[in-house]
């Protein structure tokens, strides 16, 4: 998205003045958001790296690395993007269950804080790559605890069945190579079982599983310096008004009382969600009211091509007429102009009476919002409004 566009508040006339669909992001809502997690952090001395992925907008990357959070990257293009914006490559780490070798060299010329490594291959493959450029390469394993995160079943990944970790049975294997690696430096542990989640209970269950991992490592006189515990932190996507902040001081106060680490060991999470979810909206204007049989659609000029998460998680947004005078409420579809059945932002959803022209906001679109919009059916590119 290219036209950037600032305003000190946003008015209804600055609504009606612009060209529909775009984004809004509420900077101070994101700065109080990273102030509550920084300061739940830092009382267990826990270290934050923000999530590339959930929203790589430059704007909000700045201020994420003026607050000094570290970076969780999942491609080359983003540890570029986190050292264009200068976060220090000591605080970069590098995810990804397929890294490609370019992308892996790109992390050994900037000497990152740790490549996260999903299987045995790649930890060949980076051995050799920095073998090739004369590199001591830091890694974390990436293991897969075999915990549910009771989230969507796309957006879980730390059970056997998913594609991402090193699962149990190869750790064996793994620690017999690690001497043969001559230029890799296992410093971590890393973990990460899924997004969006609400409950405490699978974080529990996460820690019981790191302690077990950690002592199997140190009983093989492994000396691991870093867990990481990756993120997952929810959202209230159903009363984002009321519940803006996510309660970062219960999350972090599970792993202090439920993680076991050795007195040297530094713990890091990779939050995202939790940190620019609620600071973004999407914001549009309804095209068209057509009755249905069962239902009133309402066609708004934003689709899955701005926000994809509805169509391929059916995931709730909050909707919001907000010109709307009428004291009447409807149930609506609200669906998107996209050649796609699936481009439906919500069924059933009671909006005050809608008409064409009328405004609408889809809330908490800060993470997974404009990072997985799509040019497709050829869409414009949209402006962004940055809220102070
Ligand atoms: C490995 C890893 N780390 C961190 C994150 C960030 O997760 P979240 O946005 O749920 O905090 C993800 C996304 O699920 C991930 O896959
Ligand atoms: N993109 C997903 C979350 C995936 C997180 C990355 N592993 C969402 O919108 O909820």
């Amino acid at each position: 998205m290219t036209d950037f566009l600032v305003t000190n508040k946003m008015k209804k006339k600055d609504f009606i003045q612009h060209r529909t669909p775009f984004y809004s992001y509420d900077l101070k809502l994101l700065k109080e958001t990273l102030e509550e997690a920084k300061s739940a952090a830092k009382k267990y001395d826990y270290h934050i790296h923000y999530a590339l992925k959930a929203n790589s907008n430059d704007r909000i990357l700045k201020i994420i690395h003026e607050k000094e959070f570290g970076a969780d990257c999942v491609s080359g293009n983003e540890v570029k993007k986190a050292l264009e914006i200068g976060f220090p490559s000591s605080k970069i780490a590098f995810a990804g269950v397929g890294k490609s070798d370019e992308e892996i060299l790109i992390g050994l010329a900037n000497d990152i804080f740790a490549f996260n490594c999903e299987s045995i291959e790649e930890i060949d493959v980076i051995n050799q790559l920095a073998k090739g450029q004369n590199k001591m390469a830091r890694i974390a394993l990436r293991l897969n605890p075999n915990v549910d995160a009771n989230t969507h079943k796309y957006i879980t990944t730390g059970l056997e069945e998913n594609k991402f970790g090193i699962n149990s049975w190869e750790l064996n294997n793994l620690i017999d190579r690690l001497p043969s690696w001559a230029n890799i430096e296992l410093t971590g542990l890393h973990f990460h079982i899924g997004s969006q989640i609400t409950s405490m209970t699978p974080f529990k269950n996460l820690c019981i599983r790191v302690n077990e991992f950690n002592t199997w490592f140190r009983e093989r006189n492994i000396h691991i310096q870093h867990l990481n515990l990756g993120g997952g932190l929810g959202i209230d996507y159903h009363e984002p008004e009321k519940n803006p902040i996510p309660d970062f001081e219960l999350f972090f106060g599970v792993f202090n009382q439920f993680l076991q680490p050795f007195s040297h060991q530094e713990i890091h999470f990779e939050l995202g969600r939790s940190l620019v979810g609620n600071c973004g909206s999407l914001n549009s204007r309804v095209l068209y009211i057509k009755k249905g049989i069962k239902t009133n659609f309402a066609i708004l000029d934003a689709g899955m091509t701005e926000l994809l998460r509805p169509a391929i998680y059916q995931a709730y947004h909050f909707i919001e007429n907000v010109t709307s005078k009428s004291e009447n409420k409807e149930f609506y579809d609200v669906v998107g102009p996209i050649c796609e059945s699936s481009d439906c932002f919500g069924k059933k959803i009671e909006l005050k009476e809608t008409k064409r022209g009328d405004y609408i906001k889809i809330h908490s679109t800060g993470a997974y919002g404009e990072v997985m919009s799509s040019k497709y059916n050829l869409r414009e590119q949209n402006p962004v409004f940055y809220i102070e």
